[in-house]
């Protein structure tokens, strides 16, 4: 496995903006949010369970999961998201796990916006935070979900505070500036995790 290196952000900092840059460059992208989806698929034991728990419309008529109705439940309910994150959380890590054992790229990016929050933060060597504002980070997802003000805030309220993410970073992007300065930083940084892989792989 290569050298493995942690994105993250609170919603809507630009953790996709950052790594849709790094793929374009050829680096492999583990992304938590598509981990997981994978363990709600059909078919899967994590789904029935939830469908136990909230009852047949959790599902929407196709079979698959409702998540805009179970991300009305877990944001409004802090016992209702534990659970589900102790369903979830240990099931993603495996997802997350063999999608890293996989990547041929010199090194592969970890995306998580719980990076920090949880333990997949054992899975990376260097934690790389994308801030910005909390102002801007309503104002980009709002123009991007369904979520109205309310919504996002209790998404935010429910991931590490800003001031403990940005402390326990090796990196900081600032993403508060366009995406044409996004893509001047990504070039530098991409050159130094270049080197960083080499000496890693010298090492072993
Ligand atoms: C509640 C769910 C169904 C809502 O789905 P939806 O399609 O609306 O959102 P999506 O999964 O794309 O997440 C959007 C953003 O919400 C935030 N978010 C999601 N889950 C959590 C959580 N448990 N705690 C804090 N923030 C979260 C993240 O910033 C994420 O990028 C879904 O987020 C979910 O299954 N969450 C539990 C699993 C989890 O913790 N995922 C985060 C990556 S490990
Ligand atoms: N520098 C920027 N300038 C303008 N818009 C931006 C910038 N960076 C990101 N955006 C936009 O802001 C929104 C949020 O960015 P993005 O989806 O990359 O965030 P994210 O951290 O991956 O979010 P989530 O945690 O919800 O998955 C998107 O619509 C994106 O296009």
């Amino acid at each position: 496995m290569s050298l493995v290196i942690g994105i993250t952000g609170g919603i809507g900092s630009g953790k996709s903006a950052v790594t849709h840059r790094f793929a374009a460059r050829g680096i492999t992208v583990v992304d938590a949010d598509l981990a997981a989806r994978v363990v709600v698929e059909q078919g899967r034991p994590a789904l029935a369970a939830i469908r136990d728990r909230y009852g047949a419309d959790i599902l929407l008529a196709d079979g698959n999961l409702d998540r805009a109705a179970l991300r009305r439940i877990v944001f409004a309910d802090e016992r209702e998201r534990h659970w589900l994150e102790q369903l979830t959380h240990p099931l993603i890590a495996d997802e997350i796990r063999a999608q890293l054992q996989r990547s041929a790229s010199p090194y592969t990016l970890l995306s998580s916006p719980l990076l920090l929050e949880s333990s997949q933060k054992t899975l990376v060597s260097l934690v790389v935070v994308v801030d910005v504002p909390e102002a801007v980070q309503l104002q980009r997802t709002m123009a991007r979900d369904d979520n109205d003000e309310a919504q996002v805030r209790r998404i935010i309220a429910a991931q590490i505070p800003r001031e403990e993410r940005r402390a326990l970073a090796d990196i900081v992007i600032d993403n508060s500036g366009s995406l044409a300065a996004l893509d001047e930083v990504v070039d530098e940084l991409h050159k130094e995790f270049l080197l960083r892989a080499e000496t890693a792989a010298a090492a072993r």
